[in-house]
């Protein structure tokens, strides 16, 4: 059978079942006409994340019998919209169980997508933005999406500038339309996220309000504390880019939608995403104009502190920091899988150093939850997963964005522990980031670094550390300094001397890093 996701596949949902697939259970039709009327969620940032979790939430929530579903907006390549409504903005979630077994659902719950650099995009959803209707924002624009410029505010109201820009935009019209109350929720990977938006669009706000391209009342009316709201949240689920080896078993299934293109701007684009069994979405219950019914999606609700020790749990100790050291790592030594890079023995050292040797000690145990339950799930089960296409240089993306929460705050607690000279895998995860930015694998052969805000920044910075010298390690003391990157000054916690002494041995030449990490793991 020949399976399709077009326009019409409403009306073939059951040869997707048949085959195997699993189906919206709501009338998807009078899902998205009850959406256009009453708009109660809008999601920033179409990316791959968004489509395993959230979209997969409101489905689950769909199903069970809440009527609206959710409103797309993406803000820089026209592509990722037009590849959403290449398939009526239907796709397929495919969980890739341990096992190596796939279980594909067709997802419905988009009921509409917009590309906001479209005068038709803007305009209609600035129209949802001024319904009272609407609930909640939920944004996944990447790290680096949160930086505000000197451009973008200078530049005003308007959709021109960043996320941030776009978003307060958004809120201006809002508010000027009746000011009905709203919750804006970042849903990306910072420990107390909520509070990371906040200051964010505050401060676009405030400069706005203060060179008069918005109301004062604008400003105060976003920092209230209840007219809008920003909850934090912790969210989890590893969804890696679609992959073809997915892509392939999807068509064995007989579904004809598979292609992935490369879209201009960077990164695959297909009908379908790819992620892992395992998820979780806990929101902290700061609503102020109501809220879809979340528990029916399988979403946990808490006050900010349970949930900022949940995401603190996770972002800062039992996942991404051992992510972050596998990614760095994985790029110099030629690896492409994570779930392969489990079955070393040296690296799966490092994870365990990480996370339960330097993680575990100094962690916060968020309610209902165990951090050291959760950190075995992701070293036994999640990340050895083959069937999940994961790549270390997905998540090499954009470190220097994510290197000051994965590895700052557990630094810090150890400085007030008095125990951060006792830390060397951390330091060393630091080193091999140090080490990867120098563009030369541990073969000696150059390497294509992953995309990152600050390569040209960083390559001036550490102009001075070069492969094959190692005592130009020290050249990086200046930079070790920098709270804004480690999230805390590395001199003055005594963590620079560790950091610099690892870098020294990555630094001596083809197969060091193979040999320091050897070295390390059998100390
Ligand atoms: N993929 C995962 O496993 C995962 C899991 C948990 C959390 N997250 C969070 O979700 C984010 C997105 O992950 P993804 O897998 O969807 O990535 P993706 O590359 O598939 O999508 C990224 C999205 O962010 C937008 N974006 C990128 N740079 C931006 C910028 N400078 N300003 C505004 N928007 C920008 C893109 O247009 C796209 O919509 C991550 O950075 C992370 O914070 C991802
Ligand atoms: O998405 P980032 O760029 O913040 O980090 C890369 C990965 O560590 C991340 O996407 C994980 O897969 C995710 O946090 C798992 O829930």
């Amino acid at each position: 059978m020949s399976l399709v996701l077009d326009a019409g596949a409403l009306d073939r949902l059951d040869e997707f079942e048949a085959a195997g697939f699993g189906v919206p259970r709501y009338n998807v039709r009078a899902m998205r006409a009850a959406t256009a009327e009453r708009p109660s969620w809008v999601h920033l940032g179409a990316g791959n994340f968004f489509r395993s979790l959230h979209a997969v939430v409101a489905q689950r929530m769909l199903d069970a019998g809440h009527d609206t579903g959710v409103i797309l907006a993406n803000l820089r390549d026209p592509a990722v919209i037009e590849n959403s409504r290449a398939t009526d903005d239907l796709f397929v979630n495919a969980v890739m169980r341990e096992d190596g077994s796939l279980e594909p659902t067709v997802i419905a719950s988009v009921a509409e997508s917009h590309h906001l650099g479209s005068d038709a995009g803007w305009a209609r959803v600035t129209e949802v933005f001024e319904s009272p209707s609407l609930q909640l924002v939920t944004l996944t624009v990447t790290e680096k999406g949160y930086i505000v410029s000197d451009e973008d505010v200078a530049r005003g109201p308007g959709r021109a500038g960043g996320a941030i820009p776009a978003l307060a935009s958004l809120l201006l019209a809002r508010f000027a339309a009746g000011a009905a109350p709203i919750a804006l929720v970042s849903t990306d990977n910072f420990s107390d996220n909520g509070e990371r938006l906040a200051t964010a669009v505050n401060r676009v706000a405030e400069a706005w309000a203060a060179d008069g391209r918005a109301p004062a009342a604008f400003a105060s009316w976003l920092q209230d504390g209840s007219s809008a709201t920003f909850p934090s949240t912790m969210v989890d689920r590893i969804t890696p880019a679609p992959s073809p080896a997915v892509g392939e078993a999807l068509a064995a299934l007989g579904l004809e939608t598979t292609r992935i293109t490369e879209r201009a701007s960077g990164g695959p684009l297909a009908a379908f995403s790819n992620t892992e069994p395992v998820s979780y979405l806990v929101l902290e219950d700061d609503f102020p104009n109501g809220r879809p019914p979340f528990e029916s999606g399988g979403v946990v609700l808490g006050d900010r502190e349970t949930v900022g020790r949940a995401d603190r749990m996770k972002v800062c100790t039992c996942l991404n920091p051992l992510h972050t050291a596998m990614a760095v790592t994985g790029c110099l030594l030629g690896f492409t899988r994570i779930a392969e890079m489990m079955r070393d023995s040296d690296i799966r050292r490092m994870v365990v150093g990480v996370g339960a040797v330097e993680g575990l000690p100094v962690v916060d145990t968020p309610e209902g939850m165990d951090p050291a339950a959760f950190l075995r799930e992701v070293i036994e089960k999640r990340l050895p997963n083959p069937g999940l296409p994961d790549a270390p240089q997905r998540i090499a993306s954009d470190t220097s964005q994510k290197v000051g929460i994965r590895f700052g705050e557990t630094i810090r607690r150890h400085v007030a522990a008095g125990s951060a000279q006792s830390l060397t895998w951390i330091p060393f995860a630091i080193a091999a980031w140090i080490r990867y930015l120098l563009a030369v694998d541990d073969q000696g052969a150059p390497f294509e670094r992953s995309p990152d805000p600050l390569l040209a920044e960083l390559d001036e910075r550490l102009a001075g550390v070069r492969f094959g010298e190692p005592r130009t390690a020290t050249a990086a003391r200046e930079f070790l300094t920098d709270a804004s990157i480690f999230g805390v000054d590395l001199v003055a916690a005594g963590v620079a001397p560790t950091v610099i002494a690892h870098l020294s041995s990555l630094l001596h030449g083809p197969g060091a890093v193979r040999s320091a990490l050897f070295s390390l793991a059998h100390s």
